[in-house]
């Protein structure tokens, strides 16, 4: 599928003012009176009927913080507080194991074909120590684990992909990049179960918000169904050790994550509900870094999503939806460290996309090939 867009609709910008309860027996929940991101409401668009009716200020108001903000509080997406809050439980409890047991899930960067481990990873699934990864030249103060999505057996690409043919190109086949496993800690059955139960429910939510988003650029509800229904969606799972205040500023670390903008589609930040001033969303304001906290927030009794646009859909829509750039700080002590599992909600593989004006159109596999192994030389 090529997707292009070009039909817009007319700005306006909508200012609704929402209750916010607290429901959830909580002690450290965090509730805000005014949100700072707008706040958008999916439940009207869990159905793919499109002779139904869909409530035109929600989609406006969807519009509006695509193109302003490209960041927003997504609620009625579906998923439960209780398994948003365990799978934040759960890799908590991943990231408690002993050091050297989380060394046995190291991720493994390839850095060509040759060193592709297909059994136990290929991409760079797995565990990444505090300041192993980095951004802007920087060590971000975090450690991560990648979960990517497990081709089945019998997936078409993975058979397509033949591994005595293989090459010592830089760039692998992107397919070959696909085709492994993640690393699932056998110490913890309970974190593949529960992520697993958590990729269900967030490629249902993707798929809501997807049908908000094509009726708020005037297509059709289901025009992004095809690009999505074979999803490869990356999940980073992240701990943020907390920081003392005077050693915030670091000669050896940057933030706990420094600011970038995400290269893919859309992204759904689940994150620790007392985490506090740390999700940091640079504004609008070009002429200096002025940022917003994007605290999580519960609104009614339902945990919000942050949601925020990335980098393919501000280049389809000719960047008439923003991919706002963000970053994390630390917490700082004596809070404890913050979990977050970032889902990122990403096309088939094999859709075909142009994402820019001067390149050719590639796979959706071929895009995400040369990011990582951008990110990953950048970080050598
Ligand atoms: O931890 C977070 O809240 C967001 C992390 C993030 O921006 C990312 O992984 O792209
Ligand atoms: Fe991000």
């Amino acid at each position: 599928m090529h997707i292009k867009i070009n039909n817009y609709r007319k700005k306006k910008t909508l200012h609704r003012r929402y209750r916010h309860v607290s429901g959830l027996a909580q002690s450290e929940l965090v509730l805000h009176n005014n949100p700072v991101l707008p706040l958008i409401d999916f439940s009207a668009f869990v159905s793919k009927d499109e002779t139904n009716h869909y409530p035109r200020n929600i989609i406006e108001k969807l519009a509006n913080a695509c193109e302003h903000v490209g960041f927003f509080y997504a609620i009625g997406h579906g998923i439960s507080n209780e398994l948003l809050l365990r799978t934040l439980s759960v890799t908590r409890q991943l990231f408690d194991l002993d050091l050297k047991i989380k060394n046995q899930y190291a991720s493994r960067l390839f850095v060509n074909s040759s060193n592709i481990n297909y059994q136990s990873g290929g991409l760079s699934r797995g565990y990444q120590s505090i300041g192993e990864n980095v951004t802007n030249s920087r060590r971000d103060r975090h450690e991560g684990f990648d979960l990517y999505r497990e081709l089945d057996s019998n997936h078409p690409l993975r058979l397509q992909f033949n591994e005595k043919n293989l090459t010592n190109k830089t760039l692998p086949d992107y397919r070959e990049m696909a085709i492994g496993w993640n690393l699932w800690p056998k110490e913890l059955p309970l974190f593949k179960e529960t992520i697993t139960e958590y990729t269900t429910a967030m490629l249902q939510a993707g798929a809501r918000v997807m049908r908000a988003i094509a009726l708020s650029l005037n297509l059709p509800l289901n025009y992004f169904e095809s690009t999505f229904n074979d999803s490869f969606w990356v999940i980073r799972c992240i701990r943020y050790p907390p920081v003392s205040q005077n050693k915030i500023q670091s000669p050896e670390y940057g933030e706990g994550c420094g600011e970038h903008s995400d290269y893919g589609w859309l992204t759904f930040v689940n994150q620790d509900l007392d985490s506090h001033n740390c999700l940091h969303v640079r504004t609008n304001d070009r002429s200096k870094a002025t940022y917003i906290s994007a605290d999580p927030i519960v609104v009614e009794e339902q945990i919000a999503l942050t949601c925020n646009i990335g980098d393919i859909i501000a280049f389809i829509t000719k960047n008439k939806y923003r991919s706002t750039r963000h970053c994390v700080v630390s917490p700082v002590k004596p809070a404890r460290s913050r979990i977050s599992t970032p889902f990122f909600f990403e096309p088939n593989l094999d859709v075909k996309l142009r994402i820019n004006e001067t390149s050719p159109e590639c796979y959706y596999g071929e895009y995400l090939i040369n990011k990582i192994c951008i990110l990953n030389y950048l970080s050598n």
